[in-house]
């Protein structure tokens, strides 16, 4: 259960504006984790949606808001990667899209709505481990879910049902049937297209979209269109400053790392970017700018060019992989070795 006081501290006071966390709020080049700790996420979450309109537009009670959201937080694991921090930075990232006028003019508020939500929820209680891992380990998760792929997700959207289930956090307890099921039914397409198995199927279709040209009548098109805006959302550390995308990058080789020992403890051999013996983050990082993250902030701003200034982030990221991979060549410095020499 919630403390009463936490409830009691969001819902008493007013919820401030998101400038009035940092002035800088509001900008893509913006790092949300810095306003603080999980609890101020929450806060500003909360400011999300108030200044999205949610909360008037759907009649949101401030105090079954306030405790969703903190039963989302609670969900969360303290992994290094995957933990409410992600959540948060993914979420604003999403709050940013949601609040450009081509954006409020391409989907409708119910699938705004669904993605702010599904932004927050996308990977509640991940354990830092893969879909592979949850497979070959045989985990409660493989068991449950196996048979239709995409296990973690389909486990991070079950928790967020579960969490609407609890007393007084169902914040679409006042939409009708029909809002209701349409709401769920975009917020697990949204959170089972964060699966990158599922990403990668989903490529050519984007591509054909954007040759296109995005069609707002058609339901396929906004399907693909939600899938890339939470996809981007999730990569979003990657589209700010160098220094903050490689510390975020050396807390997901964390998770691979810790999943790689873990695999040799159990007898099987970790691939080589799980292998702290034989991984060289720079090559790996490298080659995942070039096939997944850069194609998608691609696709993005040829929908909304205004957002053309996140890929060329990526690209001067990439540029900074690229210019450490070859001194680290130079030096000859261990291509393997984990993150230390990163510092
Ligand atoms: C900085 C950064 N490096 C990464 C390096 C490698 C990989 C990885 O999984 N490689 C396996 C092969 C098959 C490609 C992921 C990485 N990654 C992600 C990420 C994205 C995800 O899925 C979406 C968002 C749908 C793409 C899902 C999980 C994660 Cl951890 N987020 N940031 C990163
Ligand atoms: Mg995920
Ligand atoms: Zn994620």
């Amino acid at each position: 259960s919630i403390a009463p006081e936490d409830i009691l501290r969001l819902t008493v006071r007013d919820i401030p504006s998101p400038t009035s966390f940092h002035p800088e709020f509001t900008t893509f080049q913006f790092v949300p984790r810095s306003i603080g700790t999980g609890d101020t996420y929450v806060e500003a979450s909360l400011s999300m949606f108030k200044e999205l309109g949610f909360i008037d537009r759907y009649r949101l009670r401030r105090r079954t808001l306030a405790r969703f959201l903190l039963m989302v937080q609670k969900g969360y694991r303290d992994v290094p990667y995957h933990n409410w921090g992600h959540a948060f930075s993914v979420g604003h990232f999403c709050y940013l899209i949601l609040r450009m006028p081509d954006v409020v003019n391409a989907l409708s508020e119910l699938e705004r709505f669904s993605l702010l939500v599904a932004s927050l929820c996308h990977d509640i209680d991940h354990r830092g481990t893969t879909n592979a891992f949850q497979l070959q380990s045989k985990t409660p998760l493989a068991q449950l879910y196996s048979s239709e792929g995409s296990v973690l997700e389909r486990h991070h959207f079950a928790q967020t049902v579960t969490i609407l289930g609890m007393d007084e956090c169902n914040i679409f307890e006042q939409l009708t049937r029909q809002q209701y099921q349409t709401v769920l039914d975009n917020i697990r397409e949204i959170i089972l297209a964060t699966d990158i198995a599922a990403h990668l199927r989903k490529v050519t279709r984007i591509k054909e979209m954007i040759e296109e040209g995005f069609d707002p009548s058609l339901p396929d098109h906004h399907y693909l269109f939600m899938c890339l805006l939470m996809t981007a959302s999730d990569l979003s550390d990657q589209s700010k400053d160098f220094k903050t995308s490689k510390a975020i990058a050396e807390n997901i080789y964390k998770e691979f790392f810790s999943q790689g020992d873990l695999e040799k403890q159990m007898g099987n051999s970790p691939i080589e970017m799980m292998d702290r013996e034989r991984a060289c983050v720079p090559k790996i990082q490298l080659e995942f700018m070039d096939t997944v993250a850069l194609p998608v902030f691609d696709y993005l701003s040829r929908i909304l060019p205004d957002l053309r200034t996140t890929y060329d982030s990526l690209l001067t990221n990439r540029r900074c992989w690229s210019a450490l991979d070859s001194i680290l060549q130079e030096e000859g410095l261990p291509a393997a070795g984990g993150l230390d020499y990163l510092r």
